[in-house]
């Protein structure tokens, strides 16, 4: 049989990477990671509002430069087998488009307008517009929240459009539709990004559009309309169907073929979420739990929808039908912060350092400081009186989305050292995760075996050792350090029909597993104890610093 090969295209929060894999073996013949030049130099975005924008053309040059380089690496007659390319991004991570589906920043007069760029799944500008939509949901005859968990957040797409549109009247009038970064970037590849003609990703659409077959689509337009005049006519602009990533969005374009040096025949496949093709590069089966570690964490579940489909799951980013494997329900949670918050923490030791004693000298310190913390901190003893962290230092995403609520640390002594404050972020990280699979739990979703991916889940082995301890549950390691392109290009293979299905491309093109750690029995014990009170922690500061109830608990 001669060889085909198949590219998954992954756009993370700081940089786009391209795998290029044999669709029959699962070997990988080439990779090239391309960190956006304008994010990088912090351009468009105010972190101090919580306002993160990226530019289209960050995007495009990505694509071109990290396909490229990936073929680079492979023999020049690998280029003719390529067979199909599929891509995952961020999200909600939407734009505002014109006519053409181009979007706003790359026409004349919007190119530094941060209005007119993709608002990245991180942005919380629009914490507002989401209280007044999950305020309507609960008071309006069909509930358009009840399947993302009951709270719609400020990070999804109709909060963001909503704001947009209220703030920026130039936007307002020339944008004619929007799209999610995986359909818009998706859909260049095809040549055509006109609305109303190109496939939607259902993973987008279902987990942060309110888009569900019961309501014949979106939201509808009297809600719509309800919330805002603005938002009139929008629905009619947008879609009505969407399409699940084992479909083909089309054929590559001239102009993208020549680009990249490639067969004029490629298929494009229809795009998805990193989190959720990351999923099914990781082997996900049902009632596997499969979490993206790194900055934040996402968490996915698969389920059969007949056995599954009929709860309506309380305080999750959404169950949707088909959004990580066709006809399966995938369901969404996570954390805002999680290895954010050693990062924060590894920020307040060497900014000082950095002033008293320059640049060099800090550097080295945050080079080898959260190794030799987690060093430190695996040789203390846990106890039922060490320090109590809660980790909502970005908000809470689930259980029970609210942006508003913050962190804290407490149960602090003179001899609360660095490694103990730094095992109790640790702590309090897995707790947030205890949380959220209880709450799966709670709600009738078994759980029946965890599996990591990302850049913690690869990097730490205190993490994920205090986190099977905390869960009590053994967690298995994906051995792809590029789980979501992988699981990109597997969704490419089933597109193309290299495969017939998700499954069958996982068992030909899986990686496998290369570390697992087994919960200790004495550990689990205490941490049981701490966990309530991380819980008692919690409550306090719900009811003592929170700036608004959560919705899902008032209604
Ligand atoms: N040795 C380590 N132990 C624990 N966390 C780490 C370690 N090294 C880096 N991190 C955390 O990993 C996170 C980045 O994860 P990664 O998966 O690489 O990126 P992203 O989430 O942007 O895709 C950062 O928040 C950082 O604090
Ligand atoms: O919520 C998401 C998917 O549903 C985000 O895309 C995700 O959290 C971004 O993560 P990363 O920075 O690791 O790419």
């Amino acid at each position: 049989m001669t060889n085909q090969y198949v590219i998954g295209v992954d756009y993370g929060t700081d940089s786009v990477r391209a795998l290029l894999v044999n669709a029959h073996t699962g070997e990988i013949a080439g990779t090239h990671v391309y960190e956006y030049t304008r994010w990088k130099q912090g351009l468009y975005c105010n972190p101090n509002q919580s306002q993160f924008r990226q530019h289209p053309l960050d995007y495009l040059e990505g694509l071109e430069q990290s396909i490229t380089g990936a073929l680079a690496q492979a023999p020049v007659a690998v280029r003719q087998q390529v067979k199909a390319i599929s891509v995952d991004t961020t999200g909600s991570t939407p734009v505002a488009v014109d006519e053409r589906g181009t979007p706003l920043a790359l026409l004349p007069g919007f190119e530094d307008n941060p209005n007119g760029m993709f608002i990245l799944w991180k942005d919380h500008t629009a914490n507002a517009e989401a209280e007044e939509i999950n305020a309507l949901a609960h008071r309006w005859d069909t509930d358009f929240t009840k399947y993302v968990g009951r709270v719609y957040s400020s990070e999804w797409f109709w909060a963001k459009i909503l704001h947009t549109l209220r703030v920026d009247a130039a936007v307002q009038e020339k944008a004619y539709s929007w799209m999610e970064h995986c359909d818009w970037i998706s859909a260049v590849l095809t040549g055509n990004t006109t609305p109303g003609t190109i496939k939607r990703s259902r993973c987008a659409a279902g987990h942060k559009a309110m888009w569900h077959e019961e309501f014949e689509g979106l939201p509808s337009e009297e809600f719509l309309k309800a919330l805002d005049p603005r938002l009139a006519g929008l629905r009619e602009r947008l879609y009505r169907n969407t399409f699940t990533s084992d479909e083909a969005m089309g054929t590559i374009s001239t102009e993208w073929a020549e680009k990249l040096g490639l067969p004029a025949d490629v298929t494009i496949g229809v795009g998805a979420f990193d989190a959720h093709m990351g999923a099914v590069g990781a082997e996900i089966t049902p009632y596997t739990f499969v979490r993206v570690m790194g900055t934040s964490t996402c968490d996915m579940l698969l389920a059969p929808t007949e056995e599954i489909g009929h709860l309506l799951i309380r305080g999750i980013c959404g169950q949707v039908d088909g959004s990580i494997i066709p006809d399966m329900l995938g369901m969404e949670a996570g954390q805002s912060a999680f290895g954010d918050v050693y990062a924060w923490f590894q920020r307040v030791i060497t900014e000082p350092v950095r002033d008293l004693l320059g640049n060099e000298a800090a550097n080295e310190l945050a080079k080898n400081l959260i190794p030799h913390l987690a060093e430190k901190a695996a040789q203390l003893p846990v106890t039922e009186n060490d320090p109590v962290a809660v980790d909502w230092f970005n908000g809470r995403r689930t259980p029970d989305a609210n942006h508003t609520l913050k962190g804290a640390i407490t149960g602090l002594n003179l001899g609360s050292d660095a490694p103990r404050i730094f095992k109790a972020l640790v702590e309090a990280t897995a707790f947030g995760s205890k949380a959220i699979v209880d709450r799966f739990l709670g709600e009738g979703v078994p759980i029946k075996q965890v599996i990591a991916i990302g850049g913690v889940a690869k990097k730490s082995a205190f993490v994920m050792q205090t986190l099977a301890d905390v869960l009590q549950m053994p967690i298995k390691i994906a051995s792809s350090d590029q789980a979501c392109a992988l699981g990109a290009a597997m969704c490419a293979a089933v597109a193309a029909g290299i495969h017939p299905d998700m499954a069958t491309a996982q068992a030909a093109m899986g990686s496998g597993f290369d570390a697992s750690y087994e919960p200790r029995t004495d550990v689990s014990v205490v941490y049981q104890k701490l966990y309530q009170k991380y819980q008692q922690l919690g409550s306090f500061i719900e009811a003592a610093t929170s700036q608004h109830t959560p919705v899902a608990e008032a209604v």
